[in-house]
């Protein structure tokens, strides 16, 4: 049977590209608003409460106002804001790390941040089997294309082309970093480092390591041959046997739903370049989002992403 579904934010960056995801799909239906009524909480609270599912693309304060607008208990919720991420009640919405059946049987579900998506990809397995310290100081490094901050910094980088690289997230603190904690499972909060690049879409997000240092590890490819146990039945995560040289993100990327993570190490087993390559509008945000519908739906959870 059709399933009904409202996006609310429809017309924001990740929002378009749910549409676009569920275009043409018969096994869902779009409630739509019209552009004078999409901000008109009369007729929001009608589309939240006449859905089947709804899929939350707003800023953190309208996303929590949305679910308190839902007074039936069948509607289902995917957030696509941080809103909800460490929340009571909440299934994080990484099906890869969490379970597929928890998501599947989730009547409220958070998708990942962006960056969380790549860093915790990456480490959860590795300390769930003991190859890396959960009580470690981590450090993860990031860098963005710039639809990752909405409509906001999409705008301020195509107004403003000459800037060639923007540090942020300098006060620590980032929004992301409680997710990134509990669901990797780690003591200690990461020391989060977040930059933007001057290209609109996709991400690398690195967790260097001092293996020597650590009271315990593994190799490198005993971390690579895990994280490849991990994801072996995932069509949508790959981890890359090869160490190439270089990673490069272009500014031509196409949309992309993969996952790819990278394992590199020294030579002397000292060190190592945990990686993860993704779009941050794809399995960041949109495609995990999609990804959550379907399996929430009970239908294939790679169905309309983009591989
Ligand atoms: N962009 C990304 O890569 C990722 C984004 N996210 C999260 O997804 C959410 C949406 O982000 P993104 O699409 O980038 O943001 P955008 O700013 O591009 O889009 C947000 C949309 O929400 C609309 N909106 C704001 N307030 C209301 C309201 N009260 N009622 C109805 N609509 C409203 C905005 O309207 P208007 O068009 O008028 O401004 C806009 O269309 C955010 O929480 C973001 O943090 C998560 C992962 C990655
Ligand atoms: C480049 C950029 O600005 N990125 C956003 C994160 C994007 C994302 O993952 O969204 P959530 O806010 O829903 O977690 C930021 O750092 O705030």
């Amino acid at each position: 049977m059709t399933k009904s579904v409202f996006i609310d934010g429809a017309v924001g960056t990740t929002g378009l590209e749910i549409g676009e995801r569920l275009a043409g799909r018969s096994e869902f239906s779009l409630i739509t608003l019209p552009e004078d009524r999409r901000k008109d909480d009369a007729a929001r609270a009608e589309a939240l409460n006449a859905a089947d599912f709804v899929i939350l693309c707003l800023p953190d304060d309208a996303a929590k106002a949305a679910v308190a607008m839902i007074d039936n208990t069948s509607t289902r919720v995917i957030d696509a804001s941080s809103a909800h991420r460490v929340a009571q009640g909440w299934t994080y919405g990484f099906p890869e790390v969490i379970g597929r059946d928890k998501v599947s049987q989730a009547q409220r579900v958070s998708n990942p941040g962006c960056y969380p998506t790549g860093f915790i990809a990456l480490l959860a397995p590795l300390i769930r089997q003991g190859l890396l310290p959960s009580d470690w100081p981590y450090v993860c490094h990031a860098v963005s294309g710039y639809s990752g901050g909405g409509k906001a910094l999409i705008g301020r980088f195509e107004e403003d082309t000459d800037v060639a690289f923007r540090d942020y997230g300098l006060a620590l603190g980032h929004k992301h970093v409680p997710e990134m904690t509990e669901f990797a499972g780690l003591a200690h909060a990461p020391v989060f480092a977040p930059a933007v690049i001057p290209a609109h879409r996709g991400m690398v997000v690195e967790v260097p390591l001092h293996l020597g240092m650590m009271p315990r590890s593994a190799p490198t490819d005993g971390l690579r041959d895990c994280l490849a146990d991990f994801y072996a039945s995932s069509p949508i995560v790959t981890v890359h046997a090869d160490t190439p040289d270089e990673l490069l993100l272009r500014r031509s990327m196409a949309p992309s739903d993969k996952l790819d993570l990278y394992v590199f190490g020294a030579r002397d087993g000292s060190q190592a370049r945990l990686v993860a390559v993704l779009d941050n509008l794809g399995k960041g945000a949109s495609g995990a989002a999609v990804q959550n519908l379907n399996l929430m739906a009970g239908l294939p959870e790679t169905a309309g992403l983009v591989l």
